[in-house]
């Protein structure tokens, strides 16, 4: 395996924090990454990496798929990256994509390991939860933590509830800020995500994001009195309309104690008998 201090070296670079460059250079942790996807036998046929850097988790990655696209913004170091590994690229194992994870088209992957750029983690890792993928992706431990947190717990929130919908997701491990160069501001933590099929389905996506997303802004209130007071936010006509249908108990409650499943079967309901303004 090549040598991450070796690859900044011969990149020239210096990672730069304000464009969210932070480089692995721990050979245990590099090593350990590639092995949450083949210990679940994922399918590794076409592996993508967003935000390659200088190419040390690209490398492992080459070792367990038969190909790999790897998407990188930085011009200088997608220059790099196509001539480190310009002979796996000849031989069609590696593809570089230069721009920006949000905006390119991306292949069609069977499992992405991603250590992500943090300013956009949250967009990127929606981008990527629809494709119903396996995941293996680096956050900040505090945004992996609300991820993978249960109902009536402080960190649980709508980050919870639009993540668990889509997948089985736990925190695999945590990492320490040694373990990059430049060592980054706080921990950070990988999460694995297993797509599954969501335990109550919802006809439209969008509105259910929309409308976890107003509830918790009233995590305080009885859902009954959130429905109600963020209509404006869910775009929901006639919010009397789900208080009248949906079971008492389920309006009792406040944002924090709903599993994922009843905030689906309750969105569900609400796009139903609510009349949402996109409908
Ligand atoms: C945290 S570093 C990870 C680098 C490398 N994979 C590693 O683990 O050492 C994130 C990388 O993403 C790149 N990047 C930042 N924003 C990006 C974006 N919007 N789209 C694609 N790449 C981006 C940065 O230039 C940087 O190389």
């Amino acid at each position: 395996m090549r040598d991450p201090d070796g690859l900044i070296a011969r990149a020239g670079v210096r990672g730069d924090p304000d464009r969210d460059q932070h480089f692995l250079v721990d050979d245990r942790v590099l090593d350990r990454l590639p092995t949450y996807l083949t210990e679940i036998d994922a399918d590794t046929s076409h592996l993508l990496e967003i935000g390659g850097g200088t190419g040390a988790l690209t490398d492992r990655l080459l070792a367990i798929g038969d190909e790999v696209t790897v998407v990188e913004r930085d011009r200088d170091l997608a220059a790099f990256l196509r001539e480190e590994f310009a002979e796996e690229i000849d031989a069609g194992e590696l593809t570089v994509i230069e721009g920006d994870a949000l905006d390119v088209d991306l292949p069609d992957f069977s499992a992405s390991v991603s250590n992500l750029p943090y300013g956009v983690s949250s967009e990127i890792a929606f981008r990527l939860f629809p494709e119903e993928k396996p995941l293996v992706l680096m956050f900040q431990q505090e945004f992996a933590e609300r991820m993978v947190a249960e109902s009536d717990t402080s960190e649980y929130g709508r980050l919870s509830v639009s993540s668990q919908h889509y997948a089985d997701i736990e925190l695999v491990e945590s990492i320490p800020k040694e373990a990059f160069s430049p060592p980054p501001a706080v921990q950070s933590a990988v999460i694995r995500a297993v797509p599954r099929e969501p335990d109550y389905a919802v006809e439209d996506e969008d509105f259910f994001l929309r409308f976890v997303k107003a509830l918790f802004t009233q995590r305080r209130k009885t859902i009954r009195n959130a429905i109600r007071n963020t209509a404006h936010i869910s775009g929901l006509e006639q919010p009397e309309a789900v208080v009248d249908a949906a079971e008492e108990d389920v309006l009792r409650k406040r944002a924090g104690a709903m599993a994922p499943a009843d905030f689906a079967a309750l969105a569900q309901l609400a796009w139903e008998v609510g009349e949402p303004d996109d409908r």
